[in-house]
């Protein structure tokens, strides 16, 4: 199939239908990553085949790691026990995650290896993890610019550190834990709030011992170099982020009632969901179980009457990547929705908050760009806007559900990058009877 250069989304009638989301990212990532870093073959399903987690795939072959795709989302990975000296450059494509958790966990392996990613990956801080792990021992060298990538890393010899994180973040985390398993000594990461801890879960499923002690608003993580991983089944559940869509939609659109069935509920992960609440969302969940670890549900949005909130910046952590989506469901609601302490969000796939007030302000929204934040203040949505996206699929996937409410048709550019962590985003849409169409 070729990817059309801009898609188009139309005002829809009501949105109706039941639908599962594509498997979580973030899991993906890891569950691939500790099935390569492991003893023995881990059976992995409902995996995102999304291209992020796809360049993971092919980095942990690439490390050594037998890679086998059984069947949609059903993949096998046979460990090692650790990663071995790759061929060649290690290309994470779009995938900040993938990047700095593969870092993570190469730096505790006497090999050198160089990343690099696409061109948005390119303009991406890496110090932020190079930084941590180089005081554990490992080395870099900057091909280009410094704090970007391409780089290359030398690992091994690493020694436990106590890191304290200024902002949460489980990628940072995520990578000091990683290479905490291969460091001698006791690692610690202590977090201003507590990010999604799914390195920490799964690193439990995988065998491993991590301390978890509450400090302050967050905690610290503590993690005892040495422990051998072994292989172990990994179930995905659909992902909270990308649910968020479909769910959005039938929120805005009158008439609509959308069923996401299977999605994480990890409380790391919901705070989109409870903010949706206080704006007066119906938005319900049933079946609730545990799957691979989490909590999942099948979450059910009807079309509602929103106010806006001012969102508490504590909660930012358990919903960083959803404030592109909320902000298209605040321009529905009547009043200001007041979104701060996110300054995290200028250095994503685009900076997220210029994108997202320029993307709305085109539609004729009014929006007020802080440096921190920003304020969407809602009322009846024209449209009539090409939004420039720079290939952020959470930018493009926003403006597309905005334009199926609003009077006028939305138009985005660059969609291609949607795959990234939504394949199939406009097929299961259009499902739901949304009109989204190549422009
Ligand atoms: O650990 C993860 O899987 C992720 C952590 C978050 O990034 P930060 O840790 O940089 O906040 C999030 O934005 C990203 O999409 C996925
Ligand atoms: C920020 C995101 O991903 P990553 O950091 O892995 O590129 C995202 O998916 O919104």
């Amino acid at each position: 199939m070729t990817t059309p250069s801009h898609l188009t989304a139309r005002r829809a009638s009501a949105l109706t239908g039941v639908v599962s989301a594509p498997g979580d990212k973030s899991m993906s990532h890891r569950a691939l990553i500790l099935g390569a870093m492991a003893t023995g073959v881990t059976d992995i399903d409902g995996l995102l085949e999304g291209d992020d987690v796809l360049a993971t795939a092919r980095a942990v072959e690439a490390f050594g790691a037998g890679v086998e795709r059984l069947g949609q989302g059903r993949w096998r990975v046979t460990g090692h026990g650790g990663f071995r000296q790759p061929a060649g450059v290690i290309d994470c494509g779009n995938a900040g995650t993938g990047v700095r958790l593969l870092m993570g966990a190469a730096a505790g392996y006497p090999i050198t290896v160089t990343f690099d990613g696409d061109a948005s990956l390119r303009k991406r801080p890496m110090k932020r993890v190079t930084g941590p792990l180089a005081r554990m021992g490992a080395r870099f060298e900057w091909l280009g610019e410094e704090d970007r990538l391409p780089l290359t890393l030398t690992g091994g010899g690493l020694s436990a550190i106590d890191h304290v994180q200024s902002v949460a973040s489980a990628q940072i985390k995520s990578a000091i834990l990683l290479a905490g398993l291969n460091a001698n000594g006791v690692t610690t990461v202590a977090e201003p709030e507590p990010s999604r801890d799914h390195t920490e879960r799964m690193l439990c499923a995988f065998g491993a011992e991590v301390g978890v002690l509450p400090d302050g608003a967050g905690w610290r993580v503590t993690l005892t170099g040495g422990q051998p991983l072994t292989a172990t089944p990994v179930s995905v559940p659909g992902d909270p982020s990308s649910a968020a869509f479909p769910l959005a939609a039938a929120l805005i659109i009158p008439g609509s009632q959308v069923t996401v069935e299977s999605v994480m509920l990890n409380p790391l992960r919901t705070g989109l969901f409870e903010t949706w609440r206080e704006m007066g969302a119906d938005l319900t969940v049933a079946n609730r179980r545990m799957a691979g670890g989490e909590e999942v549900g099948d979450v059910t949005a009807r079309h509602s009457a929103l106010t806006g909130v001012v969102v508490p910046p504590d909660r930012a952590a358990s919903m960083i990547d959803e404030y592109p989506i909320l902000a298209a469901t605040a321009a529905f609601a009547s009043g200001a929705t007041v979104m701060r302490g996110i300054g995290e969000m200028r250095v994503k796939e685009s900076d997220r908050i210029a994108l997202m007030a320029a993307g709305l302000q085109a539609c004729g929204v009014a929006v007020e760009e802080e440096p921190e934040g920003f304020t969407v203040t809602g009322g009846p949505v024209r449209g009539g806007a090409t939004v420039i996206t720079h290939g952020d699929h959470r930018i493009a996937m926003s403006h597309l559900i905005l334009g199926l409410a609003a009077a006028e048709q939305v138009t985005v550019d660059e969609p291609g990058m949607i795959a990234t962590s939504f394949p199939g985003f406009v097929e299961l849409m259009r499902g739901l009877g949304g009109d989204i169409a190549s422009a």
